[in-house]
């Protein structure tokens, strides 16, 4: 294993050159274009990786189906998705348009910005403060990682620039979709998308969901199998955004991207997958890792279709 993915590795660091480094969050264009890591966990938690795999990056958009399944067990499915919808919405995962020309203005799904930030404001919590540390303490126990922390750096420059996000929120609050404190919600959403972490947090989040929520490494069950196979199938419909549908076809491993370079995987009953390559393509995903992915999935026969 720890051989085929060193070939696939070295296969594919030259399409690093075809994209670029995310430069709207100031703080992520200081990212190494040319990195390109990866870890495969399966489900007797044999650890394989390969390549720039001890590089520390944020989570960003790969935090979404996380904390989805953590409103999921605050809330309640039902309630949750009274507010967010289920259906992939074909435009980029910024986008604000669809809330604007489609009525209610639910947004989509849980996977673009709209419906992540609708997420995050039904994390359970006195106050900011308690809502985070659920929350960190909750991606810690699905990536048995205890040191997870967010990265202030990160954090503070997405903050002081995230005024798409900022738009976005405010028009949902003046919707009726979310309310209360906005400024609390998206500092709240910041720090979520600012979790730093590593391939391998990514492959043992993606691994413990590819065991329906049971911790692969002692058993234990951390969300309920019902909940696994959501945050799953959202993976598959949206996790790419605007690209879920070609990466199906090409890869058919669910899956979910961030602007920091990382894509979580989960090959339901088999593995989970990390891979970490800053380079993004047109679309927000990682240009390089999408194509480890497809050599992966193809090697070992890992589409789920
Ligand atoms: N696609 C992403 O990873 C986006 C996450 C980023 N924090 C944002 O809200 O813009």
């Amino acid at each position: 294993m720890k051989y085929i993915l060193d070939e696939i590795i070295e296969n594919n660091r030259k399409y690093t050159s075809e994209g670029n480094v995310a430069t709207y969050i100031p703080e992520l264009a200081k990212g190494n274009r040319d990195d390109l890591g990866v870890c495969v966990i399966d489900m007797e938690n044999n650890t394989y990786k390969s390549g720039d795999y001890d590089r520390k990056f944020t989570i960003q958009s790969v935090s979404k189906p996380i904390s989805l399944a953590l409103a999921i067990m605050d809330n309640g499915k039902e309630n949750v998705f009274s507010k967010v919808g289920m259906e992939p919405s074909g435009d980029p995962f910024n986008s604000i348009m669809k809330l604007e020309t489609v009525k209610p203005s639910i947004p989509y799904n849980p996977m673009i910005n709209a419906g992540a930030i609708v997420i995050t404001s039904m994390i359970k919590g006195k106050d900011n403060d308690e809502k985070l540390d659920r929350m960190l303490n909750f991606f810690r126990r699905l990536s048995c990682n205890p040191t997870l922390e967010v990265n202030k750096d990160v954090y503070m420059s997405e903050k002081i620039t995230g005024d798409r996000n900022r738009a976005i929120a405010y028009l949902l609050k003046s919707e009726g979709i979310i309310d209360g404190d906005i400024e609390g919600i998206l500092d709240l959403y910041f720090k979520q998308c600012a979790i730093e972490v590593t391939v391998e947090d990514l492959a043992r989040m993606g691994a413990n969901l590819a065991s329906y929520g049971i911790d692969i490494s002692n058993g234990e069950r951390i969300v309920s199998e019902d909940i696994a196979r959501t945050v799953k199938t959202f993976m598959v419909t949206c996790g790419m955004y605007d690209a879920s549908g070609e990466f199906a076809i090409n890869v058919g491993i669910p899956s979910k991207s961030g602007v920091g370079g990382g894509i979580m995987c989960s090959v339901p009953k088999k593995l989970g997958i990390g891979v970490f390559g800053p380079s993004l393509d047109k679309k927000g995903n990682s240009v390089a890792g999408i194509r480890v992915l497809k050599d992966i999935s193809r090697r070992a026969s890992l589409s789920i279709f």
